[in-house]
């Protein structure tokens, strides 16, 4: 029997297994089985958590899509997962380790959960995309859609600015996008559209989970590349399908994303 947590962030799902023991050791069939909505728990990543490498941060998270391949990074799972920890104890503030790096976590006096979601990598070789081009300018086009911007945030984002994001049909465009040869390693999509409060509104398709009710690395990268389009200056409440984050893309080139954490139930999984 395998114990886990299922929480989310803004809908955004996740199955939290907890494997600091290393006793588990999920093979990639047994990690495809548990995401299965149909025949599984049911999920949009699998978050297990390990020990911290050479005890830097207070715990390791894997995570996994649900074809069980592993990724570099959740901005809704990490706040889930710190909330989780900081839950065990009686610290506000900790860092989860992830194969993209430490990331800082601190819940907040309203019990949301900010995590500093590192600096966002830029070129075009980093995101990673093809062949050489600006990645404020990404050669890529579903028509009517076209001109993205790229960023990695640890996974690879590309993101539309459009003027409705709520016509863009995303269960068609979204798998055409997210496979395009451009993109070698495939990309989270985000389209975006300006409020007229200021405030933005995304809505995603994720790399191999499809369309989701939110995307936390996705808010990050959408903040970044709004900043850089001169559409918001710095700082961006961004409106998911799920709910509202709060974004800072600060000064030092850190990312902040603050947004709520909610815990589901918990199980245990027959192997
Ligand atoms: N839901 C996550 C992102 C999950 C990873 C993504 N599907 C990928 O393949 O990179 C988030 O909140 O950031």
């Amino acid at each position: 029997m395998i114990p886990f947590v299922k929480m989310h962030g803004l809908g955004n799902d996740f199955v939290i297994v907890d494997d600091r023991d290393g006793a588990f050791a999920l093979d990639r069939a047994t990690r495809q089985a548990m995401a299965d909505r149909r025949r599984g728990i049911g999920c949009d990543q699998l978050l297990v958590l390990e020990k911290p490498n050479n005890g830097h941060g207070d715990v390791f998270m894997r995570v996994y899509n649900p074809d069980g391949g592993e990724v570099e990074a959740c901005g809704n799972g990490t706040r889930c997962v710190a909330a989780l920890v900081m839950d065990e104890g009686t610290k506000d503030a900790l860092g989860v380790e992830t194969v993209a790096g430490i990331l800082a976590s601190t819940r907040n006096p309203d019990d949301t959960v900010s995590v500093d979601m590192g600096e966002p990598r830029l070129r075009w070789d980093q995101i990673p995309l093809a062949r050489e081009m600006d990645t404020l300018s990404v050669d890529m086009t579903y028509i009517p859609y076209s001109d993205p911007v790229a960023v990695n945030m640890g996974n690879p984002h590309i993101v539309f600015f459009v003027d409705d994001a709520e016509a863009v049909p995303l269960e068609e465009c979204g798998p055409v996008l997210e496979n395009d040869p451009l993109l070698p390693e495939r990309a989270n999509i985000e389209f975006v559209s300006k409020n007229p409060d200021g405030s933005l509104r995304m809505r995603v398709w994720e790399r191999t989970a499809g369309i989701t009710q939110a995307c936390g690395s996705g808010a990050c990268a959408v903040v970044v590349a709004a900043t850089r389009r001169g559409l918001v200056d710095r700082k961006a409440r961004i409106h998911l399908d799920g709910g509202a984050l709060d974004l800072e893309w600060r000064e030092d080139g850190h990312v902040i994303m603050t947004g709520p954490t909610a815990f589901s139930f918990r199980g245990e999984w027959m192997q």
